[in-house]
């Protein structure tokens, strides 16, 4: 195996405001309430890891544990929160929920794919027959995807994701979806692509196929990365919690639950990373303040702002106002350059108005 690494994850970590109303959301985003008012969920509580090529790596977990919020990041769909996320190479993503666009038939969308993923024509057209083959949907292939059963939209997502040549296939959930046939057709191309040297990531519920496919595997837990390692032994030790969990009364189960997600509404940005920042301070042996920048730029260095800047408020009310200037002054049937040099003329309009009955008034 080459050390030669696809991907990197470093303290990542991802935050969704559980907003309560539509308002709510919109005056986030213009900054105009404050954040603390929204709660919040970590989704991902500082993930790392690194995964190298060639690997195939299994991700599991209990439902909702962040394996989806993990691979979306990884696949570029959803921006980390904060952290640093390093992926080299093409991916593509096989969900069961992403991926294909409803309104598009099945040939529409293995176009867009091949373009998306920096295809020319010639070369979509060269694999087109392939993927309308592995995914065996017939004439259906120019049918809008909406009107597909679901496993036939399954079948598409993950014929295209095999044949457009990615670097690194990531597939989520997406074959517990399908007939033995077609699953023995993906189970064989994932092998090929492990012969092929291609990095492959593989969320699963399925612990017989990720002990069948993958060397390594990554268990996460409510948010964090509870074990990386051999295959074999990640998935026993999670077979030994499933089973204790199992174990456990109804409410012992639910308190578990509750306690765990309780901690990732309370997961504190600042004071993880001041751990991060002593960490690095006390392994690499630097001043306080060299270890708190680094962290900050490891933290924050490559994330786009998820509010708006007071400069970009300040445009985008400019380009309002301009905008809303320019509805009267047409409602109004004056000229620009009188409107400019006496704007109380908007407020006589110079045309015609009519009454209820359609009458006009001169
Ligand atoms: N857009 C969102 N807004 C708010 N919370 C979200 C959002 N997307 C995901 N979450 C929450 O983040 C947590 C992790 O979700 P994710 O889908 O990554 O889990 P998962 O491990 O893939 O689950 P499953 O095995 O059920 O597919 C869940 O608690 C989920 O409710």
């Amino acid at each position: 195996m080459s050390e030669e690494y696809k991907i990197k994850l470093k303290n990542v970590t991802k935050e969704y405001d559980l907003y309560r109303t539509k308002s709510e959301k919109l005056k986030s985003f213009f900054n105009l309430t404050k954040h603390d008012n929204v709660p919040h969920f970590w989704s991902l509580k500082g993930v790392s890891l690194t995964i190298y090529k060639g690997e195939s790596v299994g991700i599991i977990g209990v439902n909702g544990s962040g394996k989806s919020t993990m691979s979306n990041i990884i696949s570029g769909i959803i921006p980390q929160t904060t952290g640093f996320v390093d992926v080299r190479g093409d991916t593509s993503i096989v969900a069961i929920s992403a991926g294909l666009k409803r309104s598009l038939t099945g040939l529409e969308n293995i176009r867009l794919k091949g373009l998306m993923q920096g295809m020319s024509f010639a070369e979509i057209d060269a694999v087109r027959d392939d993927i309308i083959e592995f995914a065996d949907i017939g004439d259906f292939i120019d049918q809008p995807v909406k009107d597909y059963s679901s496993g036939m939209r399954s079948r598409l997502g993950f014929a295209i994701a095999v044949h457009i040549n990615p670097d690194i296939l990531i597939i989520d959930e997406a074959l517990s979806v399908g007939d033995d046939t077609f699953y023995q057709k993906c189970l064989d191309k994932i092998e090929q692509f492990k012969k092929e040297g291609k990095t492959i990531l593989f969320v699963s519920h399925s612990l017989k196929q990720v002990e069948m496919l993958c060397d390594r595997t990554a268990w996460i837990h409510f948010g964090d990365l509870r074990m990386l390692g051999d295959t074999e032994e990640v998935v026993n030790a999670y077979r030994q919690f499933s089973a204790d969990f199992k174990k456990k009364s109804a409410k012992g189960r639910s308190d578990y639950q509750k306690e765990k997600k309780q901690l990732q509404l309370n997961f504190d940005i600042n004071a993880y990373e001041q751990q991060v920042a002593k960490e690095t301070q006390e392994k690499e042996g630097i001043a306080e303040h060299e270890a708190k920048k680094t962290t900050h730029n490891l933290f924050y260095g490559e994330v786009l702002p998820s509010k708006m800047t007071t400069a970009s408020k300040w445009l985008i009310l400019a380009a309002l106002f301009v905008m809303l200037f320019f509805a009267f002054v047409t409602v109004s049937g004056h000229s620009v350059t009188k409107s400019i040099s006496d704007p109380s003329v908007l407020l006589h309009p110079v045309y015609p108005k009519t009454s209820g009955e359609g009458q006009i008034f001169k």
